[in-house]
This record gives C-alpha cells, sequence and structure tokens, in this order.
C-alpha cells in the first residue's frame, strides 16, 4: 500500500514538474517575444513597419523587416496596422507594411479595425494627406483565393489616392515564397535571409492511434488522430498551433509547399499531437465528388502509417495576453480542435481557474457527441463553466452556434465585462461571417473592434 501511494506520489510530483516547465517556457517565450519588439521598436523614429495580420506570419515578417533596417542603423517603429491612426502616420517619412488577406478579399483580424475605422470612412477633411510620405507593401497571400493579396492591393491604392509616394508596385507573396522575400530585402535595401520563413524542418510522424468520432452522421466521417515523431523526442508548441502535414504522393510534394494545415487538439502534456480530420470531398462543376487527398490518407490508412510533418506556430491563435482571462470558445465540427487545445492548456495550470465557457455546434446530437463525456468530467470539475450545444440537423429552433450566441446576448455581455476573451474555430462559410455578426449584434461593433485591436477575439477559421 505505501509503496503504491509512494508511486502514486511520485507520478503526480513529475506531472506538476512538467507542467511547471511547459508553463516556464510558455513565459519565458512570451517575455521574449515582447523584448524583440521593444529593442527595435524606437516610438520616436520617422519609420514605421506595421503589420496586418491573423496567423502571425506577417506580424512575424514586419519583426525581421524592423530588426533587418535596425541592423543598418535606421531607427523604426513597429506597430499593429490595428494601433495605427491617422495621426500616427503624419510626421513619417517611411512606412513600410506586411499585410496579409483573409476571407473573400478582406482584411486580416489584425488590420480589421483599421481597414473599417480609418480606410473605410469617406476621406475626412481632418484626415491630412501625406504627400511626404514613402510605402510599400508586402502583400502576403495564396494563389489558390481568387482574390490573391487583395487586402496588399487595397491599402496600396489607398495610401496612393492618400497622396502617400510608392517606393514600388505591391510585393506579392504566393505562400511563403521565397523568391518573393527576397524581392521586398533588396527593395528595402536589407542584408539577404533578414526575412524568411524557414520554420521548423518536416519529419516523419507516425499515426498511432484513429478513432471514427460520429458513426451514423448525416456529416462527413470525423476522426480523431493521434499522432508521434517517428524518430526523435516530442516537440513543443502552444495551444493554438497547427500541424502542417504533406499528404503523399502530391505532386507539388515538399518542393512545391502545398502542407494541408490542422488545428492542434492537444497540448504537449498529453503526450501526442491529437487532430480532429472530415474526410472532406468536395464536389465540382459537374457535381461529381472527390476526395480530399490528406484528409483520405489520414482517415483511410491504417495505424503505423507515416507522412511529413510539422508543427507551424500560429501566433494569432494562441493565448497571447489572454492566459488569465475567462474564455468563451465558439465553434463547429472539427473546429473542436483549437477550442479542445485551449482547456486542455488551462487544464494544466493550477486552479482557480477564471472559467471556460464552450458554445459549440455538430448535425446530430445522437451521432455527433463523441466528447460528450469529457465535456461532463470537465464541467463537473469546474475546468468548464458553461456548456450550450445546437444541432442544425435535430429539427431545433437553435440551429446553429450564432443563434446560440443571440440568444444568450445577456450572458456573452457579462462575460465580456468581466474581460473575457473570445476564441472562434471552425468553419469560415457558414460559421465564422454569422459569428461575427451576431456578436457584433450583441455587443455592438465598437467593443467588437476594441476588442480585435487588443487581442481579445481571435479566429482559427478554415
Ligand atoms: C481562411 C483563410 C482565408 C484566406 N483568404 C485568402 C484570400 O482571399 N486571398 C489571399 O491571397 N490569401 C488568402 N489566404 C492566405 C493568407 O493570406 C496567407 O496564408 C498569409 O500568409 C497569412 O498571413 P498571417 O499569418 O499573417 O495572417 C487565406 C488564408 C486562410 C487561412
Amino acid at each position: 500500500m505505501t509503496a503504491r501511494l509512494m508511486l502514486a506520489l511520485a507520478l503526480v510530483l513529475a506531472y506538476a514538474a512538467v507542467c511547471a516547465r511547459i508553463a516556464w517556457r510558455w513565459r519565458q517565450g512570451q517575455a521574449d517575444q515582447r523584448a524583440r519588439v521593444q529593442a527595435v521598436s524606437d516610438p520616436r523614429a520617422r519609420t514605421l513597419v506595421v503589420h496586418g495580420s491573423q496567423g502571425g506570419t506577417a506580424e512575424q515578417l514586419a519583426l525581421q523587416t524592423a530588426q533587418g533596417l535596425r541592423a543598418q542603423g535606421q531607427a523604426v517603429r513597429l506597430l499593429a496596422l490595428n494601433a495605427v491612426t491617422p495621426a500616427t502616420l503624419t510626421g513619417l517619412d517611411q512606412l513600410w507594411l506586411v499585410v496579409s488577406t483573409y476571407g473573400e478579399g478582406d482584411a486580416p483580424d489584425g488590420a480589421s479595425v483599421f481597414a473599417d475605422a480609418v480606410m473605410g470612412q469617406p476621406d475626412a477633411a481632418h484626415v491630412a494627406p501625406w504627400p511626404a510620405l514613402r510605402f510599400g507593401v508586402l502583400a502576403l497571400g495564396d494563389r489558390q483565393y481568387a482574390q490573391f493579396c487583395a487586402f496588399g492591393h487595397r491599402v496600396h491604392r489607398w495610401l496612393g489616392a492618400r497622396g502617400a509616394q510608392a517606393a514600388f508596385a505591391p510585393v506579392e507573396v504566393d505562400n511563403g515564397d521565397p523568391a518573393a522575400l527576397a524581392r521586398w530585402q533588396a527593395l528595402l535595401g536589407l542584408a539577404e535571409d533578414d526575412v524568411g520563413l524557414a520554420g521548423a524542418p518536416f519529419a516523419r510522424w507516425t499515426l498511432s492511434r484513429r478513432e471514427h468520432l460520429n458513426p451514423g452522421s448525416q456529416g462527413h466521417p470525423l476522426h480523431a488522430l493521434t499522432l508521434l515523431p517517428a524518430d526523435g523526442p516530442l516537440p513543443t508548441w502552444q495551444a493554438g498551433d497547427l500541424l502542417q502535414l504533406l499528404p503523399e504522393g502530391d505532386e507539388a510534394g515538399e518542393a512545391g509547399k502545398r502542407p494541408r494545415e490542422y488545428s492542434i487538439a492537444s497540448t504537449p502534456a498529453q503526450g501526442s499531437v491529437c487532430l480532429l480530420v472530415r474526410h472532406a470531398h468536395q464536389q465540382d462543376e459537374q457535381g461529381q465528388w472527390h476526395q480530399g487527398l490528406a484528409s483520405s490518407q489520414l482517415c483511410g490508412l491504417p495505424p503505423g502509417s507515416t507522412w511529413r510533418a510539422r508543427i507551424k506556430p500560429h501566433a494569432g491563435f494562441r493565448i497571447g495576453p489572454n492566459a488569465e482571462r475567462p474564455l468563451v470558445l465558439i465553434g463547429n465540427g472539427s473546429g473542436l480542435a483549437g477550442l479542445h487545445a485551449h482547456i486542455l492548456a488551462r487544464e494544466g495550470q493550477a486552479a482557480p481557474w477564471p472559467g471556460i465557457w464552450l458554445i459549440y455546434g455538430e448535425r446530430q446530437r445522437a451521432h455527433d457527441a463523441a466528447y460528450a463525456p469529457t465535456w461532463q468530467t470537465w464541467l463537473d470539475q469546474g475546468l468548464l463553466s458553461r456548456l450550450d450545444l445546437s444541432y442544425s440537423r435535430d429539427g431545433e429552433a437553435v440551429r446553429h452556434v450564432q443563434d446560440l450566441v443571440r440568444q444568450q446576448a445577456d450572458r456573452l455581455r457579462d462575460w465580456v465585462a468581466r474581460d473575457a476573451a473570445i476564441y472562434v474555430c471552425g468553419s469560415l462559410h457558414g460559421m465564422a461571417g454569422d459569428v461575427d455578426a451576431a456578436l457584433r449584434a450583441v455587443l455592438g461593433d465598437g467593443e467588437v473592434r476594441h476588442m480585435l485591436a487588443a487581442g481579445r477575439y481571435r479566429r482559427d477559421v478554415y
């Protein structure tokens, strides 16, 4: 008995040590990032580097750009576009912008406040033009989208119309293309390799377990996958990060750099990368159904199969400044992955927990609620403080998460008044836009903008 007690105690202590180490590394990472920005940014500088980012790539490239300019002895200031007002631009000599594009050519969340509140306004007399300002845009995008780099082009046109002088045409970056980044470096006179997106190298990962979560559902099959590195130790990551995976036999392959991205549903404390993968089927223009290459492999090949993959940091959906705040987590379908990671990360923190409210939508209660027992455990533990579910195919009046947001308007306003942060993960079409509209209806446009600018409203939508 004593031996078993000792063993139990040793396990608890070992677990606590692992949690403490993860928390320490996370805090260290946050502090390092703040220190890097502070070291480079001079509030009086007449050169401003701004980023308009959602996932964090534009932010990373803007920081590197500012560091590169600084290394050459230039004084620079670094800001998020959402923190920029017309007054910030007055009196500047140079403005370098790194911006991505989302939705249907829309601003990323890190620029949407500026896009609405500044660019969206008619040219009011109080906004003086900036004829002495030289500017250039690094426009991040992906050619798979119809509106390629559209927001970068919009910013470029808008600044031109305000009288500013374009130093060059927007530099379009297709999916991180190194040649385009090299062009940006050359145009700004930066040293070679100042700006780049070299991530962790791709390594082999093995599928160790797969569970079909929704047999009998009207929806396409959803699977929970557990993956482990085939060689070497488990790398570290934070809740909110993604796994980039190269399907076998992809024509483009590693050189073509078309990895699929999946939200990671676990934290390193679980000891593996867990994904929720929908076996995707898409209909073409002739009405023929096609299986997704990556998802049919992930949902079909047996455990023991391997793929090349790597962790992709996703700063825009990490906890960031919200570690001590109550969280409202909203999502649907496989978007549960990104939300579960945040719940599990909280579980690793010392109680009392600040409170988590999960608002989640699926198709049918009878087939699409595999995690109901897990949620009940979290509710019993007090890790989750509230759970609201919607099912779109059960004939109920409340069908979608956006309906829940409107139905729970008073409670939501109360959570936000108590400084909650809102995280949305799941479908871009049919969810993210409608949830955004519901949040604006309930909280007001001004509050939503304020939360976006403060990093208290974050999205991982696809
Ligand atoms: C949901 C989603 C929508 C996107 N929409 C577009 C688009 O309309 N046009 C485009 O050129 N790129 C689009 N992209 C690609 C991003 O702009 C690109 O990945 C960029 O590097 C992201 O930078 P960030 O991490 O700083 O936000 C989209 C990406 C995602 C995930």
